[in-house]
């Protein structure tokens, strides 16, 4: 439950809230679900990219997973997105993810149990919002190791104002060079990445664990502002980056090493999504449109560990 009793906010409690650790259990089954869900075989059920996410293909050992898998590990912990702030009450339906940032340390396995260890990352008062930053970091069971720390930005409408307006909470507990807003270059992009959103995208993605209402509930949309549901951030981010590995790093996800989105606008599933990317060193900077409005809705950038030798 994303909710508390006290009205009064008291930042000491709530930097003090330990959350509890949790378990996510996945097998290859999941990691084909969840490919499906962002996007993969969309277009065409032989692609040549993105079969080896949902297939055995060329009899390959194991499913590959797709590197935004990790963004998973955090919804057992924090259901729908939803994290408990103790002292701070807010409406769970109002809440939107304003930011998905992921860093990778191990190759992603295509089975795993695994432990997530969650704490609070940030929290400020924007007056008529708070943002709260919840972070994730996940160990293999079986290795012990660290494969992966996931930070999720909510966007709480209507929960701000909970400090005083003229010094207005910020905590956080990170450097702020990790999220550093991208500026998109004014240079035509190095490549562009059309691919559409299938009417029952969200209603697919959610079955891989992020089951937050406003995705799929029309009731609980229009409350939350929208005519009808609309994707999960992290579905669009999915298909971003699924987009990036095709177009920059010649279809070889295990280059990914970090990724940082900020949701500009919602998408509708149904709608088409244009992902336009610039390389800059081992940094490739994206904007993701929506086609039929010309209307920029995530944009953010992608760290490799190196670039393809064919670029
Ligand atoms: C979580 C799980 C549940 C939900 C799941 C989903 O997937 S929902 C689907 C996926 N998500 C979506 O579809 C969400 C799509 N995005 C939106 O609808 C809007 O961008 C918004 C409602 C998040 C903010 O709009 P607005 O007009 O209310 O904002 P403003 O421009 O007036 O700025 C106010 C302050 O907030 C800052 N700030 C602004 N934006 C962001 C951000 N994204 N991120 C972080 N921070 C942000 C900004 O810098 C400023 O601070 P400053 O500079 O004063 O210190």
């Amino acid at each position: 439950m994303a909710n508390s009793t006290c009205s009064e906010f008291k930042p000491e409690l709530l930097l003090a809230h330990k959350y509890p650790e949790g378990t996510f259990t996945y097998t290859e089954r999941d990691v084909a679900i969840y490919a499906l869900g962002v996007g993969a075989c969309g277009q065409s059920a032989v692609d040549v990219g993105d079969l080896k996410y949902v297939y055995n293909e060329n009899g390959q050992q194991f499913v590959q997973v797709l590197p935004t898998f990790c963004a998973l590990f955090l919804f057992e912990s924090v259901p729908g997105g939803c994290p408990d702030l103790p002292g701070l009450p807010y409406d769970p339906r109002l809440l939107l993810l304003g930011q998905h940032y992921i860093e990778i340390y191990k190759p992603l396995p295509s089975s795993a149990s695994t432990s997530n260890e969650v704490t609070l990352a940030g929290l400020h008062d924007k007056g008529k919002a708070a943002i709260a930053e919840v972070e994730v970091k996940t160990y293999d069971k079986g290795s012990g190791q660290l494969l992966c720390m996931n930070r999720m930005t909510a966007y709480i409408r209507g929960a701000g104002g909970f400090s005083k307006s003229s010094q207005p909470f910020s905590y956080s507990k990170y450097p702020s060079i990790q999220v550093s807003a991208v500026k998109i270059p004014k240079t035509q992009p190095f490549a562009v990445f059309e691919d559409s959103t299938q009417p029952s995208q969200a209603l697919l993605y959610r079955l891989s664990g992020d089951y937050n209402r406003v995705h799929a509930d029309p009731g609980i949309a229009k409350i939350a502002g929208f005519p009808r549901p609309i994707l999960h951030g992290v579905c669009t981010l999915g298909f971003v980056v699924r987009a990036i590995i095709k177009s920059v790093c010649r279809g070889d996800q295990s280059m990914v090493k970090n990724i940082s989105g900020r949701f500009l606008a919602p998408v509708y599933p149904g709608e088409t999504l244009i992902s336009e990317m610039w390389v800059q060193g081992l940094r490739v900077i994206y904007q993701a449109k929506v086609k039929e409005l010309n209307r920029a809705v995530a944009s953010g950038f992608v760290d490799l560990h190196r670039l393809a030798s064919s670029l």
